[in-house]
């Protein structure tokens, strides 16, 4: 569906001085710098793939989105999407694609989405009918029938994003690029959307999800693309990252003395929540959980402990460290 190879995005930006001389400097002749935001990446997605791609800021990921959705031309590379190629075959292109951006609307701020749907309707040429059946289908799935018919000032803010799914899904999309769709949501619209979402990718639909929401992650992504520094540092399933950590364990004690800063071999002090309460992270390779437990037994008294696997965000932030 996706076939990117060596796409490589270079800006060129004026150099700013910092020094009154340099500013001075720059009044009269302003030096110019490359700034490689992609660096020679490569990587394909199969239909009806659900793929994070994630990276901390800066890292590349709007200027690669950019790309694969057709609004930017890279330096160099290739990107074949649904055999076309986005830059060149815009038009055809954006057909057959869809997109949501959980920070801009596509809907009109003074008139209901009901009537947004029906201009999107118009634009795209979808057929009476199927216009019809898909608006019927989505409305009930995202459960939206009154709320459509409002003006779109007035509608909350997990409202107005169900209508920003069915604005971009009603065309009948292959492929739909997601930017941050839960930001801002409380977790009963969060759940309603990645519900939705798997809905669609069951149905076949391919999605590209950049988020900065560990949990969407968790719960829709089959597979996670991860770039630093324009470079792909990680391709592969969560699972395989888990894996890739080795055999850390998050761990939370409660003590019944104080905690020291604790400073052994194979513990990393993740969160201290009071004076006897910690989150650790514990590498059971260097020290197997038996003697984590019988050591900080005697030494400190263990009341209360729960074993979990190692949060996501801390293997992210392993992995954003390099
Ligand atoms: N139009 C531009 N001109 C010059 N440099 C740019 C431009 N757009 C992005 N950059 C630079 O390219 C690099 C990658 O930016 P990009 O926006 O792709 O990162 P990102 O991973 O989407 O970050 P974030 O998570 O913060 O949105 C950054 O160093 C950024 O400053």
């Amino acid at each position: 569906m996706i076939e990117v190879s060596s796409l490589t995005k270079t800006y060129m930006t004026h150099e700013r001085g910092h020094t009154l001389r340099e500013i001075a400097a720059n009044l009269i002749r302003r030096p110019m710098k490359e700034v490689t935001a992609v660096k020679d990446i490569s990587f394909t997605v199969g239909q009806g793939e659900m793929v994070a791609f994630l990276g901390p800021n800066g890292a590349g990921k709007s200027t690669t989105l950019k790309m694969l959705t057709g609004v930017l031309h890279p330096t160099s590379g290739e990107v074949k999407a649904l055999g076309l190629t986005p830059w060149k075959q815009r038009s055809e292109y954006v057909r057959r694609i869809g997109a949501v951006f959980g920070q801009k609307s596509q809907l009109l701020w003074d008139i209901p989405p009901i009537d947004a749907f029906y201009m999107n309707k118009a634009i795209y040429g979808v057929p009476e009918q199927v216009y019809a059946q898909r608006l019927d289908h989505l409305t009930t799935l995202l459960e939206v029938g009154d709320v459509m018919r409002k003006p779109t000032r007035q509608l909350s803010l997990g409202e107005r994003m169900k209508c920003e799914f069915i604005m971009a899904m009603l065309h009948g999309p292959e492929l739909v690029f997601l930017d941050e769709p839960t930001i801002g949501l409380d977790v009963i619209a969060k759940e309603n959307i990645r519900h939705f979402i798997k809905d669609m990718n069951r149905q076949g639909v391919t999605f590209i999800l950049t988020t900065h929401d560990l949990d969407d992650v968790e719960l829709l992504a089959d597979r996670i693309i991860v770039i630093n520094h324009g470079e792909i540092v990680f391709d592969d399933a969560l699972h395989v990252l888990r894996s890739r950590v080795g055999e850390k364990k998050a761990i939370r004690v409660t003590t019944e003395i104080p905690l020291p800063d604790v400073s052994l071999a194979g513990i990393v002090l993740l969160k201290r929540i009071h004076e006897s309460e910690a989150e650790l992270e514990i590498d059971t390779d260097l020290l197997p959980l038996k003697h984590f437990i019988s050591q900080f037994n005697e030494t400190y008294g263990i009341r209360d402990m729960s074993i979990e696997p190692l949060p996501i965000e801390v293997i992210m932030k392993e992995l954003y460290a390099g």
